[in-house]
């Protein structure tokens, strides 16, 4: 039986061999050479003070359908930087999650701070895909890749400047991460073979990534409570979707899950 994962990457193979075919390799390569440096989003996220927010843009997702229309992404992301968030993440993967690589863009354009291309990552084309779009940090699902492919993959982002979030949501997928030498290591608390979310996934895996990783928390989050059990756990950093764009004022909500005013 093929899981959600396996078929949310067979509807991303079918659109990268689109793209691929409309801007072949050696464009694409030639694009993200010329594209600005990336930015270092392992400095933001290891920043002194507060937890990290990373703030997504997400339009709808397999679990939940439709969040949030969000016309304006350049605006979402704006609001999410004033509040603090340390990296915007922007979904582009289009069938599942509404996302494209024109909101990346019009993100990109708007804030300083660092930029996740959030999407499922199988080949080369895209991380080279990605830095031509400005990406500054890109995802690495354990689950999608096998081992080979995932050192490949991780070394190029480095080779390109950028960070990768490696995400696990179980022990055989944390220590695959770890001892690939990830830097920022992401936990999802939503399994993404079944969609189920459970919230104590962080506390069971977090003890697994060394001290020197940057340790993500991602999924789940509702408010300000949740963020403070995800830190007590040993989270540097939360990433937060849903909450952040059904909420009222995004720049506000970042400031209330970093700890500020209690609205
Ligand atoms: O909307 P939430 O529950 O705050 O979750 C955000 C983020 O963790 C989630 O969008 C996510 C985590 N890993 C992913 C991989 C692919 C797509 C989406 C995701």
């Amino acid at each position: 039986m093929p899981t959600v994962l396996d078929d949310i990457i067979s509807g991303v193979r079918e659109d990268l061999d689109v793209r691929q075919r409309a801007l072949p390799f050696s464009a694409v390569q030639q694009l993200a050479t010329d594209a600005p440096a990336a930015r270092d989003a392992r400095a933001a996220l290891t920043a002194p003070g507060a937890v990290k927010v990373i703030a997504e843009v997400k339009r709808k997702s397999p679990s939940k359908g439709e969040l949030a229309t969000i016309p304006d992404p350049a605006e979402l992301a704006a609001a999410y930087a004033a509040g603090g968030a340390s990296v915007i993440s922007v979904l582009t993967e289009e069938r599942r999650f509404g996302g494209s690589l024109a909101d990346l863009d019009a993100v990109r354009a708007a804030v300083d701070v660092p930029v996740l291309r959030k999407d499922f990552m199988v080949s080369e084309y895209q991380l080279w895909e990605a830095r031509a779009h400005g990406a500054d940090v890109i995802l690495l699902i354990v689950a999608a890749l096998d081992d080979p492919q995932l050192r490949d993959l991780h070394q190029l982002a480095g080779e390109l400047g950028m960070t990768a979030l490696v995400e696990a949501h179980d022990e055989a997928e944390t220590d695959r991460a770890v001892d690939l030498g990830a830097q920022v290591i992401g936990i999802n608390a939503r399994n993404l073979k079944t969609l189920e979310v459970d919230r104590a996934v962080f506390a069971r895996l977090a003890p697994r990534v060394p001290e020197t990783a940057v340790r993500v928390a991602e999924s789940g989050v509702r408010g300000r409570d949740d963020v403070a059990d995800y830190v007590a756990s040993g989270a540097d950093a939360v990433l937060v979707g849903e909450a952040l764009v059904t909420g009222g004022d995004p720049r506000e909500a970042v400031g209330v899950l970093r700890g500020g005013a209690t609205a």
